[in-house]
């Protein structure tokens, strides 16, 4: 024990002198000692253990006690505090406000590790359903009975030893399948006829799938879609505005939702210059119900969207403040324009863009800003039994050069398009069918095969070119959004295809007029109202539309020349702004909201094109 001097000596020694200073060991027992010293101590304090006259021990001393001693853990009352228990009412009005704001795909809950999300989830989440499962197979059938020496698990009957045998084996099953056919075609009484129930099971084996209908889902193509994922905060799945729901990958979607619901997933209509903006806007309001949606027209020179886009990815960095980038990476069907959208965004060829599926092989980084980052991933297409080859060709998926036979998918093709613009692309009319349309186009464009014939896969491979290049106009109509008026909103494909050229024809002098309309579309979820439909015009002014890419179409010079300044590895005044402005908002306690659409009008508002369209 020390004096008051040598305690006053130590503190000054130790540097803590003054009042209410923490971590001083307060003066008493032990106080020079540790714990190692103390049950020394108390070994030769505590006396040694008695012995009889014999020498063994009748009561031993206590450091050498058999007992157990009792450890009881004292209660405290910390333990209670920061437990709160509230009414069932309040629970499920909390579930309810947290669950409508959590579906909203326009709204994202910030911090949602400091919220009780587990309250909010259901008990039977995939989660919880496969950790059971696991669970239940672990308590069925141990490890021991499933692998090792004695594994109870049955094998899978192969019925077969050798390759031969299977190879006979699968030939005995091939005529009994064509017995089966003659005895169905017996008992329905349809001998020699053709079509049919067997007949169309027949079709089917005469007609296995060519293997380059597969391209984009090998697994080295899954395995680089799965590194973008996982390594993106920002999902943007582009899709193509003529087939949106041909081109959406509903599986990868429904893995993001399950596996990775923090990261954000983004549709992004693509090559929106090539239907009509009602067609887009309506599209627009369709998949908005489900992901944010922005519609896009990739191109160096003469883009549409660009601004919207970048500023949603700002408001995306400025969500996640706290992490050193966010990366954004872009997913979809091959040849639906991902590396075009990057280009445009960089204002420069960054990646390199064909007019041919699977350009791009492996995955890459291009930085945006400072703090965004841009990944491509190659084209993957998601395996569907159900997926015919010519909608697999038809949604640009393949290469048409690759393909047997072409001209057995123009049919198809031709369904897709309206019959005048088909006539006004090539200038012919009056086909009976796609041999005679065929041999039509071949006369005409002098694709002749040595004796005069036509080179019909030659020119069937053209056509297909031109209907997935654009140069002839196709698209999927949206579905009607209920309660529509009949004929008004919705006129799928025999409806107003000459919207766009129209537009073309306004020209830069109306580009702000078209500033307005992007909002509009971007809005368009919100509704039909603040869709502007061009209902005066006409299907006749058609000509060109497969070159919009480089056609003055929709254009946003305005949008365009603000960001050509803004887009830049060192671009960040305007970065910060925004980061400032969302920073505010994430302070808040209540969970706050990203409203993209509102972000865009209020700018748009702010600059005036809107206003100044309206006074026009
Ligand atoms: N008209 C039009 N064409 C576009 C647009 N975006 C891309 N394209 C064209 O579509 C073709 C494919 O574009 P890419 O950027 O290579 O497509 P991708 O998705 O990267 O393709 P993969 O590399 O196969 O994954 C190119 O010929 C582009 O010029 C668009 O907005 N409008």
């Amino acid at each position: 024990m020390g004096t008051g001097k040598k305690e006053k000596s130590r503190k000054e020694r130790q540097g803590k002198t003054g009042d209410g200073m923490a971590n001083v060991r307060v003066k008493g027992e032990n106080f020079y000692r540790d714990a190692k010293k103390v049950k020394k101590l108390n070994i030769l304090k505590e006396g040694k253990p008695q012995r009889n006259a014999e020498g063994t021990i009748t009561k031993a001393a206590s450091y050498q006690s058999r007992e157990k001693p009792q450890a009881r853990v004292e209660p405290n009352r910390k333990w209670f505090t920061n437990t709160r228990v509230i009414s069932q009412e309040a629970l499920s009005a909390f579930r309810g406000a947290v669950a409508e704001q959590s579906s909203d795909p326009y709204s994202y809950l910030l911090k949602q590790n400091k919220l009780p999300m587990s309250l909010i989830r259901d008990n039977n989440t995939k989660n919880g359903l496969k950790q059971h499962q696991a669970k239940m197979a672990i308590e069925t059938a141990p490890f021991s009975d499933t692998f090792g020496p004695k594994a109870q698990r049955k094998r899978v009957k192969m019925g077969v030893s050798s390759l031969e045998d299977l190879a006979g084996e699968s030939e005995k099953m091939h005529d009994s399948f064509l017995e089966r056919q003659e005895q169905a075609k017996l008992l329905s009484g349809k001998i020699g006829e053709e079509g049919g129930e067997a007949g169309s099971a027949a079709d089917i084996i005469a007609t296995a799938r060519e293997p380059i209908f597969s391209k984009g889902q090998s697994k080295r193509i899954w395995n680089e879609l799965y590194k973008v994922i996982d390594s993106s905060d920002v999902i943007i799945h582009v899709l193509d505005a003529r087939d949106p729901l041909g081109t959406r990958c509903r599986s990868v979607e429904k893995y993001v939702k399950e596996e990775a619901p923090h990261k954000h997933l983004v549709f992004v209509l693509n090559k929106c210059d090539l239907v009509p903006t009602s067609v887009c806007a309506n599209w627009v309001r369709v998949l908005s119900k489900e992901f944010p949606t922005l519609a896009f027209h990739a191109s160096i020179t003469n883009s549409f969207g660009k601004g919207s886009l970048i500023n949603l990815l700002r408001q995306f960095s400025s969500l996640h403040k706290d992490r050193k980038q966010v990366s954004v990476g872009f997913i979809g069907y091959p040849n639906v324009g991902k590396s075009s959208i990057i280009n445009t965004l960089r204002a420069k060829k960054v990646c390199t863009v064909a007019p041919v599926a699977g350009e791009t092989k492996v995955w890459q980084y291009i930085t945006l800003m400072k703090r965004i980052y841009l990944i491509d991933c190659p084209g993957v297409v998601p395996p569907n039994p159900n997926d015919t080859p010519e909608e697999i060709l038809l949604r640009g998926v393949v290469r048409v050069e690759n393909v047997d036979n072409p001209e057995q998918y123009i049919p198809a093709a031709l369904a897709k398009c309206k019959e005048k613009h088909i006539e006004r692309t090539y200038d012919i009319r009056g086909w009976k069918d796609h041999i005679d349309f065929l041999e039509m186009m071949g006369r005409r464009s002098g694709r002749l095969l040595k004796g005069g014939e036509v080179d019909l896969d030659g020119v069937a491979k053209m056509v297909l070119n031109d209907f997935l290049r654009g140069k002839i106009p196709w698209f999927t109509p949206p579905p009607k959004p209920d309660g529509a008026d009949d004929g008004k909103e919705m006129e799928g494909r025999e409806g107003r295809l000459g919207e766009m050229s129209r537009k073309r024809k306004i020209g830069e002098t109306e580009s702000v007029g078209s500033l307005s309309r992007d909002v509009s579309i971007l809005q368009a979820g919100g509704g039909a109202d603040q869709v502007e439909d061009d209902d005066d015009v006409d299907d006749d002014d058609f000509e060109g539309f497969g070159d919009d890419i480089s056609a003055p179409g929709i254009d946003d010079g305005s949008e365009v020349g603000e960001d050509g300044e803004a887009i830049g590895p060192d671009d960040d005044d305007d970065d910060d702004q925004n980061n400032d402005q969302a920073g505010n908002e994430s302070e808040t306690t209540k969970p706050a909201t990203v409203m993209p659409s509102d972000h865009l009008v209020e700018d748009s508002q702010n600059d005036g094109p809107r206003k100044r369209h309206k006074q026009r």
